[in-house]
């Protein structure tokens, strides 16, 4: 970071949100080459969760309980199915993973105050405790981290996109978001360039990229989201057809003209990659499933976006409200794109819209 960085607000949170998704990122990025059967979880809603998602919010929420004791966390995960017998073997793996990324050296621009070191191991109880300061139900007013450990768990076991997710949030206002992804390529213009970077944005300060390995020593890219024609514009979008309906953004696309293919990519790394002008809209539309987004979700992507000069709002273009506590609650679903698209965009729904439900009534 530059001398002058100390001054700037959210200086602080910002280095220890940056240096807790490295070592989250470094932590999930090893497991998965060792991953086994065992390792991965059914939650109630039928979702994956694996000994990484377990360890890396162990460790993120460790770093913040120990940097900003004072802070609540909403957290994707909780230590529940950890606690009981038939959690054993999956909470020794999780201490031993947690605490190997704790112990590892300092890195420049750590500090041993953090808690983070050789001297920091933790043990099975802290770590299980750190997991559930996560269990925060959110609300309107106050400091408020909020943390996905692994987004795009799917991904992560498929070998491809996924992202370490952390934002702070001040009276529902994000003003801090940082995104580690370890599969992504550094140049977006190279898929084989190495993968592996974080980005991060404050607000009224801009949106970065940081090289994962590097990330207090490297060279900071500033994002921009570059302006579009119907030619250059594309699709980011999930991957997982539950999670979106491909179809609806399909139509939106021949409204308004474009002619790229889309991207599906898992996770936030659909927002770091729209913010680094790799992408021109980030399209998620319901699937009539009832589902409530979560706001771990989308909080850190919104602040990338809105830095990156970008907007981000509901289909109908409503602001995005994360006060509202663990869920999104009133959205109807999610743009997020530069600003010289976003309102043709929200028309393009709303045209689509308009379309389904003249055909739904004949
Ligand atoms: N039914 C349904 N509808 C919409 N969204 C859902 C649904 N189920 C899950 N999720 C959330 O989707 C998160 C992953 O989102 P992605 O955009 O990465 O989806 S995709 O994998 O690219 O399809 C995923 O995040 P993680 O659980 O962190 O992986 C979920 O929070
Ligand atoms: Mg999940
Ligand atoms: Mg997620
Ligand atoms: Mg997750």
């Amino acid at each position: 970071m530059a001398a002058n960085d100390s001054a700037r607000l959210y200086a602080a949170e910002t280095q220890v949100a940056i240096a807790a998704v490295r070592r989250a990122c470094v932590l999930t990025a090893s497991v998965f080459n060792k991953l086994v059967k065992q390792e991965t979880l059914t939650k109630d809603d039928k979702s994956p969760v694996t000994v990484g998602d377990f360890s890396a919010q162990a460790v993120i929420n460790t770093i913040l309980g120990r940097t900003f004791p004072d802070d609540p966390i909403v957290g994707e995960e909780d230590a529940a199915d950890l606690r009981v017998d038939s959690g054993k073997a999956l909470r020794d793996r999780i201490v031993q993973l947690a605490n190997e990324t704790l112990t590892a050296e300092l890195r420049p621009g750590e500090k041993e105050e953090w808690g983070l070191g050789p001297n920091h191991a933790r043990t099975a109880d802290q770590l299980l405790d750190a997991i559930d300061r996560g269990n925060y139900d959110g609300g309107p007013t106050g400091r408020i981290w909020t943390l996905d450990p692994i987004d795009g768990t799917k991904g992560f076991l498929r070998g491809e996109q996924y992202a370490v997710c952390l934002a702070l949030l001040v009276d529902a206002r994000v003003e801090l978001g940082v995104i580690g992804c370890p599969n992504l390529p550094v140049t977006a213009s190279n898929p084989f360039s190495t993968r592996g970077c974080i980005f991060f944005a404050v607000r009224g300060q801009g949106a970065y990229q940081l090289p994962l390995d590097n990330a207090f020593g490297g060279e900071r890219t500033k994002l921009a989201i570059p302006s579009s024609t119907p030619e250059t514009l594309n699709f980011l979008e999930s991957v997982e057809k539950a999670h979106s309906k491909l179809s609806f953004n399909e139509r939106v696309g021949e409204i308004l003209g474009v002619t790229r293919a889309p991207t599906r990519m898992d996770s936030q790394a659909k927002y770091c990659a729209l913010a680094r002008g790799d992408g021109g809209v980030y399209l998620r539309m319901p699937v009539g499933s009832g589902y409530k987004e979560k706001i771990w979700d989308h909080a850190a992507g919104s602040i990338l976006i809105e830095e990156a000069g970008g907007v981000i709002s509901d289909g109908r273009g409503e602001p995005l409200d994360f006060g509202l506590g663990r869920l999104l609650g009133e959205n109807y679903g999610i743009v997020a794109s530069g600003k010289d698209v976003h309102e043709k965009v929200i028309a393009a729904i709303k045209q689509a819209k308009a379309e389904e439900e003249a055909q739904s009534r004949s």
